[in-house]
């Protein structure tokens, strides 16, 4: 009878690690003394110790070939949330992360750990402190976040002791850090077009930022303390910095960190939520003539201008997180990355 080798547990694969938090996690990975496969639908760097794997996660025959002898998976691969693109989300978050399961289990993968979105359980009013038994969003804020929660159902769904397939979800919010394309670009794009001068509401607003190390080390500890009768077991987990920052503080001191302007005059939020929402309508009614990508889209204006940040005691007590870097090292990091982002280079 064919035994069948136990793969290593110090071998791994990240799917999604291209990107900007799979990247992070793969350099940590190895730095740790893990052998990385990576899987995703492009290659943007290489690694020694890192083997490349390029292909679409809806394909269950290339994952299986990047998941041979791999015991641990990391799946951080997403559609952009900004994409319109509700077939695009469907396909990949839904379908895709049901193909990445069937492969794992196939290929005899023990761990499955997600990058699942705190933003699951956001409706666009305010969240204080939130816990993980707070329920899904009924209506979820995009295409994007509805997807985010079925694939995470999915995947805390497939945890099965018989099958000896044990699975997380890490529920990270406003990841930023060197090599964000998104937080950061974007913020500098509004101010250079001179967006960045309003503050939308009374600018009281708490929220969660977290530095991209951080999330990975939450992913890290997930990955290790994840065992047979473990609490972790088919369980959501929020990752913040555990330092909830008034959301146009953090913008401000994003931007005078890099030579601009804090914006300083305020304008009632729901005046802003119905001017976002009137251009959304736009957009779509003048969709077959033209494309428009507004700045201040419904999204966007409920995330600057809500409450939502996380209590993340749960991780705390199951697996010992406790953030690496704190906000203000990370604001310093994060700028000091961006040198082509300073006005006026
Ligand atoms: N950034 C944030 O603030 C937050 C992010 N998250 C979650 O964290 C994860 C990582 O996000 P982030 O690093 O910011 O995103 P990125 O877009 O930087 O990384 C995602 C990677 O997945 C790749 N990918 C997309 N579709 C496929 C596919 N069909 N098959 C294989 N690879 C694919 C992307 O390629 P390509 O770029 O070509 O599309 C990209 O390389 C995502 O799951 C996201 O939902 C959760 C909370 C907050
Ligand atoms: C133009 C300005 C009013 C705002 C610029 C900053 C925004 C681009 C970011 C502020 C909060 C961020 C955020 C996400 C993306 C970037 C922001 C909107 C997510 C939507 C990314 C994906 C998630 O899973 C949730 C994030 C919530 C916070």
């Amino acid at each position: 009878m064919a035994t069948r080798v136990r793969p290593s547990s110090k071998r791994c694969a990240v799917i999604g690690g291209s990107g900007f938090l799979g990247r992070h996690l793969v350099e940590r990975l190895v730095d740790k003394g893990y052998s990385v496969a990576v899987f995703d639908i492009r290659q943007s760097y290489e690694l020694p110790g890192v083997t490349f794997h390029q292909g679409d996660l809806c394909d269950k025959q290339a994952l299986l070939t990047a998941l041979k002898d791999v015991s641990l998976v990391f799946h951080c691969a997403s559609p952009a949330p900004f994409s319109d693109d509700r077939a695009l989300f469907q396909r990949v978050n839904v379908e895709g992360t049901r193909t990445v399961i069937q492969a794992c289990q196939e290929a005899g993968v023990q761990k499955l750990v997600l990058t699942s979105s705190a933003s699951v359980v956001f409706e666009g009013t305010d969240i204080k402190n939130g816990k993980e038994d707070l329920p899904y969003a009924k209506k979820p804020i995009d295409y994007y976040t509805e997807t985010k929660i079925q694939q995470e159902k999915l995947v805390l769904e497939a945890c099965s002791k018989e099958k000896g397939f044990f699975t997380v979800a890490i529920r990270p919010h406003g990841i930023f850090g060197p090599r964000d394309p998104q937080l950061v670009p974007i913020l500098v794009d509004s101010a250079r077009q001179g967006k960045m001068k309003f503050i939308i509401g009374d600018g009281s607003n708490l929220v969660d930022f977290t530095f991209v190390e951080n999330v990975v080390h939450g992913h890290i500890l997930a990955a290790e303390h994840l065992k047979p009768d473990s609490p972790l077991c088919g369980k959501a987990y929020h990752i913040t910095n555990d330092e909830p920052i008034r959301f146009w503080d953090f913008m401000s001191q994003v931007l005078v960190g890099l030579g601009y302007d804090a914006p300083r005059y305020h304008l009632p939020y729901t005046l802003v939520y119905g001017i976002a929402l009137l251009l959304w309508l736009l957009t779509v009614l003048l969709r077959p003539l033209v494309t428009i990508k507004p700045t201040f889209t419904p999204m966007r204006v409920a995330l600057a201008g809500t409450y939502h940040y996380y209590s993340c005691a749960r991780a705390k007590q199951d697996m010992g997180y406790k953030p690496l870097v704190s906000l203000q090292e990370a604001i310093t990091r994060t700028v000091a990355s961006y040198p082509h982002l300073r006005k006026g280079s």
